[in-house]
């Protein structure tokens, strides 16, 4: 197993209770929760807002320190993982962010950016590379002298997801990568992922509010609710015989007019078609 997540809970302060009632109290975010990724398999994180998606996710990355259970990669336990220890599997677990307007530095080129990330690495920052990992995210080379806020969202996207591959990671979280963009582009950013995730071998934590891109990339879901997995299996089955009154209804509460019987079968860029 790649990543093994083993009866995690997390736990924050309660600033709320402790500005209003003066006492600390802690918050439980993240409540049992057991989950695993082989490599190059993909799993869909589902569930509405405030379920607990972005924090399991950046459990598994190991950028919060579980405050029960296990968390390993490749079976090294990393629950209380130091920075020494950790340091050399950074590289390897990489996170995609929902917003590359805020998660790419307004200040810096794309090929800064791209080069920080490669040398914060020790990997080959020069232009030829960085072309090339452009050209591989269907970027012109000339974007290396762009700034962020001089690219269209699709496009930095793809910034987003270039300098998570760029570093050739085993494991990579996309959160939401695809909720700010238009269908099409949606389409064609996810075909993106889906291509590079086969090249690469990639496992992939995919948490997205739209059930029909997870349907379309994950060969398994978890649904999410208060912190805890309701439900999980592998998608086809969960979508078509859910186990639970809440993905029931979650399956039924999915906003789109083009929703027909076949609709889960459709890949996103045949329903973006006119
Ligand atoms: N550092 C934190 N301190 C206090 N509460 C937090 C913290 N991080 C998350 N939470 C709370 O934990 C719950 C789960 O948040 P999380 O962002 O993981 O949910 P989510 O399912 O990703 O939601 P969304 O779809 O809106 O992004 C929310 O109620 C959130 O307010």
């Amino acid at each position: 197993m790649l990543i093994e997540a083993r009866n995690i809970s997390l736990d924050v302060p309660d600033m709320g209770h402790q500005v209003l009632i003066g006492q600390r109290r802690k918050l439980r975010i993240l409540n049992n929760v057991s989950i695993s990724l082989k490599k190059g398999e993909t799993v869909g994180l589902v569930g509405e807002s405030g379920s607990g998606k972005t924090s399991l996710g950046r459990s598994l990355l190991r950028l919060y320190e579980p405050s029960e259970g296990q968390l390993l990669f490749e079976g090294q336990d990393i629950t209380h993982a130091g920075p020494a220890q950790l340091k050399p599997l950074r590289r390897r677990m990489q996170m995609i962010f929902q917003d590359p307007q805020s998660s790419l530095n307004p200040r810096h080129t794309i090929g800064n950016i791209l080069a920080t990330a490669l040398k914060l690495n020790g990997m080959d920052a020069g232009e030829t590379s960085i072309a090339a990992i452009l050209d591989r995210v269907g970027l012109p080379s000339s974007a290396i002298r762009r700034y962020p806020h001089q690219l269209s969202g699709g496009q930095r996207q793809r910034v987003g997801i270039a300098r998570a591959v760029a570093l050739k990671p085993d494991f990579v979280v996309a959160d939401e990568i695809v909720s700010g963009l238009d269908v099409s582009t949606q389409a064609q950013v996810l075909d993106l992922l889906r291509g590079l995730r086969d090249e690469m071998g990639l496992a992939l934590a995919f948490i997205s509010h739209d059930l029909s891109v997870v349907r379309y990339l994950c060969e398994r879901v978890v649904i999410m609710k208060g912190g805890e997995i309701v439900e999980e299996g592998q998608t086809a089955e969960v979508f078509a015989r859910p186990r639970t009154d809440f993905t029931r209804t979650l399956i039924a509460s999915i906003p789109l007019p083009e929703v027909t019987p076949g609709w889960l079968d459709e890949t996103p860029l045949e329903r973006a078609r006119p």
